[in-house]
């Protein structure tokens, strides 16, 4: 196997003061979806910002791409968005006074950013070019969160919770574009509908109380109703249709 593209050794990362993630160790396959799970709370977005530097973290993150390996946890956020990691965060920031065409401009990192792609991936974003974001329903908004992401060319992607709150409909959309980003390029996810990791995971990690519990493909994760039990609060049963943990 080849070697890991991301490599988390006991990250610790604190929000105003307080431990919110413990000692979080794990990698992510430099191919695939990978999927971060866990119950709600127990630190999945936190360990993804840690990632990021986006709050105050500690331990080792190493970065493997392009032949050399870069520790992420000494560096600013900036700079490891500049290494080619594309990040879609969960609130789905986009800016709200500016139309979709002028959110994906400014989202454009590179000279040769990939717009047709986009607009292949989200027809809908091409119709509304010139609506204001903040006017967008929650899974248009989605859409342009992810084609912000998706116009780079990205050598990781963090992508948390990107189908909460969404329609069924939207959910599927989503998830197809998902799919078919990832094709190219290794994805984290954070999802709690059990759906859509079952149809798009290859492995999975699972969070409990700031720690990982659990590793392996999302395959035996997902059909261990046991395991889904213990570490989602759910049923197995239900990871079918319309399922979230
Ligand atoms: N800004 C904040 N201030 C204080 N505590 C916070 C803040 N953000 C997160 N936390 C706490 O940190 C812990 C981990 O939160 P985090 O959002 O990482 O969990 P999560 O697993 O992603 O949860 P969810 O699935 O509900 O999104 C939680 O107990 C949460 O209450």
């Amino acid at each position: 196997m080849s070697d890991p593209i991301l490599s988390v050794r006991g990250l610790s990362a604190r929000i105003a003061g307080q431990q919110v993630v413990e000692d979080v160790t794990f990698d992510v396959p430099a191919t695939g979806v990978t999927a971060l799970l866990g119950r709600n709370g127990v630190g999945k977005t936190s360990t993804i910002k840690g990632v990021l530097g986006l709050i105050e973290r500690r331990g080792e993150v190493t970065f493997r791409a392009g032949g050399s390996a870069v520790r992420l946890d000494r560096l600013r956020t900036h700079r490891i968005v500049q290494l080619g990691i594309g990040y879609v965060p969960e609130d789905r920031e986009v800016f709200s006074k500016l139309t979709v065409a002028e959110n994906l401009r400014l989202a454009e990192r590179s000279s040769d950013p990939r717009r047709e792609f986009v607009a292949e991936l989200f027809p809908d974003l091409v119709a509304r070019s010139n609506q204001l974001a903040g006017t967008l329903s929650g899974g248009q908004q989605q859409m342009l969160s992810l084609g912000r992401a998706l116009i780079n060319t990205n050598t990781l992607l963090l992508v948390d919770e990107p189908t909460k709150g969404l329609a069924p409909i939207i959910v599927s959309e989503v998830a197809a574009a998902l799919a078919e980003a990832a094709k190219t390029v290794p994805v984290l996810l954070v999802e709690q509908n059990l759906q859509v990791v079952r149809q798009l995971a290859t492995d999975s990690i699972v969070i409990e109380g700031g720690r990982v519990v659990h590793t392996g493909p999302a395959a035996q994760l997902l059909d261990d109703e046991d395991m889904i039990r213990r570490f989602l609060g759910v049923h197995g049963e239900t990871t079918g249709a319309g399922a979230t943990a």
